[in-house]
């Protein structure tokens, strides 16, 4: 067990009142969860802010306050911590209390706007094929050596995060690849970790609500590598246009990849069809079970990682090939009359464009594309004439209908994504706000061969609707409708 004064090591402490000698049972940021002997950290969030909690988390057993300013009122047998920071004390604290479990694993983050949980997953699959035990952390769900742990986050907080990361250190793990989401890295919620490695996919149009400006963003991202050690790798898309600007301050071993230029992971795309990609990888040629130029920069980071790490280069392309993606991610599947159903997570402008002009290089002819999208509630609001424009463009009809509304009105976020409609576009599209309903009029819209795209929540199981999760799930929904068809 440890003393808060062990787990508070290389914390700045502003001021200390009461004994730091105390055990520690756990550490909390929600005082609804604090127990007996936990230390309650006050974090100000965008909802609210800890520091109100602070008594409360006292009634329910709590010995130790982490707090950015010391409330008026000190109890008597409570000790009191004064930080500049608690969202990066907090980080520290957890790293200590669960003995650094990063520090004894071979661990690899991911960190861009698209592609993270592809890779992950993939870097997962790869090494467990390759016979290690692996950890995953990433937004479609956590494993500890093939056993799920539902996710709530792409990246846990930090309290969550070190907690699961000793589990995967106790069982056996010894590589565990992870996504750092932006929000993650700009709450502190990597903060401590050691990493051996770091992987960049891509930077484009997401989070703006949350980071303000595009410069804001970049700039988050780019911590993450600013604070590598010298012992880790990094590895950058020299084909995206911050790819060098987020390695350009890291003191770590600095990687690229690449199809247009040299790069020390280099890739030619030879072929790109509906069954797969043929690629030239550093001179090799391999064909890949994953689908369209996107996923052969994901498979690239991939690759250089499985490099770094000291694997076989040959063993490694060898069991890339044969492994498929993430669930929810161009996620594909026939029905009885041949219409092709695609069932993917693009929830961005980019992602969406990069999906839809896939299926477009990908088809045979001129089949039709029918898309059907939303977008989420509660989230980044410029995105979404953008997305409703970027589908119109690249589809033959669209169906615009609900995401996630949250707690918005689902016909206003319709209406946002109207606004970025012009006469042509607003002609093929079609706006129904049930998703069921909106699923089955794209493929009572759909011909033989003809491609239904349902973007935006790939494996998400439910919808969100006014804080209510009702079961929903695109693929089962695509399923069942294309079963009808049958009958
Ligand atoms: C905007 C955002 O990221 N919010 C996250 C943040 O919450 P917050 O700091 O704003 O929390 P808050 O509600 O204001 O509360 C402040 C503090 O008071 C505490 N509190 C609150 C109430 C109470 O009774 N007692 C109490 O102690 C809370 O536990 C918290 O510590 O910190 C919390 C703990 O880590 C997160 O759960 C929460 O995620 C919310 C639910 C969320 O939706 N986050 C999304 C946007 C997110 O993080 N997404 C990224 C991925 C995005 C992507 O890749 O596309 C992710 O990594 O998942
Ligand atoms: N390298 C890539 N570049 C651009 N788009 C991609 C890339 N990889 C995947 N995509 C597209 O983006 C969508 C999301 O991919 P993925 O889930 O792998 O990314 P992510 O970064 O984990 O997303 P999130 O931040 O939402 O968790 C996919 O469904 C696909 O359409
Ligand atoms: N991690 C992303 C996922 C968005 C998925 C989309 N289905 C939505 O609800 O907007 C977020 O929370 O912003
Ligand atoms: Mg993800």
């Amino acid at each position: 067990m440890s003393t808060l004064q062990d787990i508070l090591y290389k914390v700045p402490l502003q001021s200390v009142n009461g004994n730091t000698a105390l055990e520690v049972k756990d550490i909390q940021i929600d005082s609804r969860r604090v127990t007996d002997g936990s230390v309650f950290v006050a974090i100000r969030g965008a909802q609210a802010d800890g520091h109100l909690f602070i008594e409360k988390a006292i009634e329910l057993g709590a010995i130790a306050i982490v707090c950015e300013a010391m409330p008026a009122q000190l109890q008597a047998g409570i000790t009191y911590i004064q930080v500049q920071n608690t969202h990066e004390a907090v980080a520290y604290m957890a790293h200590h209390f669960y003995g650094e479990p990063s520090a004894h694993l071979k661990l690899v983050g991911v960190t861009g706007t698209n592609g993270k949980t592809t890779i992950a997953t993939v870097l997962y699959n790869l090494f467990t094929e390759l016979g290690h035990k692996c950890g995953l952390v990433s937004t479609v769900e956590n494993k500890i050596a093939g056993v799920i742990v539902p996710a709530t986050h792409t990246t846990p907080d930090a309290v969550s995060l070190n907690a699961l990361l000793k589990q995967m250190l106790d069982a056996g793990c010894t590589h565990v690849f992870m996504e750092c989401s932006s929000h993650a890295i700009h709450q502190h919620r990597i903060t401590g970790l050691h990493f051996t490695g770091a992987l960049f996919s891509n930077i484009t149009h997401d989070h703006l609500d949350y980071h303000k400006t595009f410069e804001e963003y970049i700039r988050v991202k780019k911590s993450f590598f600013d604070n590598l050690g010298s012992d880790a790798f990094a590895i950058s898309n020299l084909d995206d246009k911050r790819g060098m600007v987020m390695l350009q301050n890291t003191v770590a071993k600095k990687y690229y990849y690449s199809l247009k230029t040299m790069a020390e992971f280099k890739g030619r795309i030879l072929e790109n069809a509906l069954t797969g990609l043929v690629m030239m990888v550093n001179e090799k040629e391999v064909h890949f079970r994953l689908i369209g130029e996107f996923n052969a920069y994901n498979l690239l980071a991939v690759y250089g990682a499985a490099v770094n790490l000291g694997e076989n280069k040959e063993e490694v392309l060898r069991v890339l090939s044969m492994l498929t993606g993430a669930e929810g991610r161009f996620d594909y599947m026939v029905s009885g009359q041949k219409i092709i159903g695609i069932v993917d997570y693009a929830h961005t402008p980019d992602a969406l464009e990069n999906v839809l002009s896939t299926i477009k290089k990908l088809r045979k002819g001129h089949e039709q594309i029918i898309t059907v999208v939303g977008c989420g509630g509660d989230r980044d609001k410029t995105k979404r004439p953008i997305m409703a424009k970027v589908a119109a463009e690249l589809s033959d009809r669209v169906i615009m209908t609900s995401d996630n509304p949250r707690t918005e009105d689902p016909q206003a976020i319709l209406n946002d994504m109207e606004a970025g409609l012009n006469i042509a576009a607003k002609r093929k599209t079609i706006s129904i706000l049930d998703r069921k309903e909106a699923i089955k009029t794209a493929v009572s819209l759909a011909g033989r061969e003809d491609i239904i795209l349902v973007a935006g929540k790939g494996h998400e199981k439910y919808q969100d609707i006014n804080g209510v999760k009702h079961p929903f799930d695109d693929k089962a929904v695509l399923r069942e409708v294309f079963a009808l068809l049958e009958k």
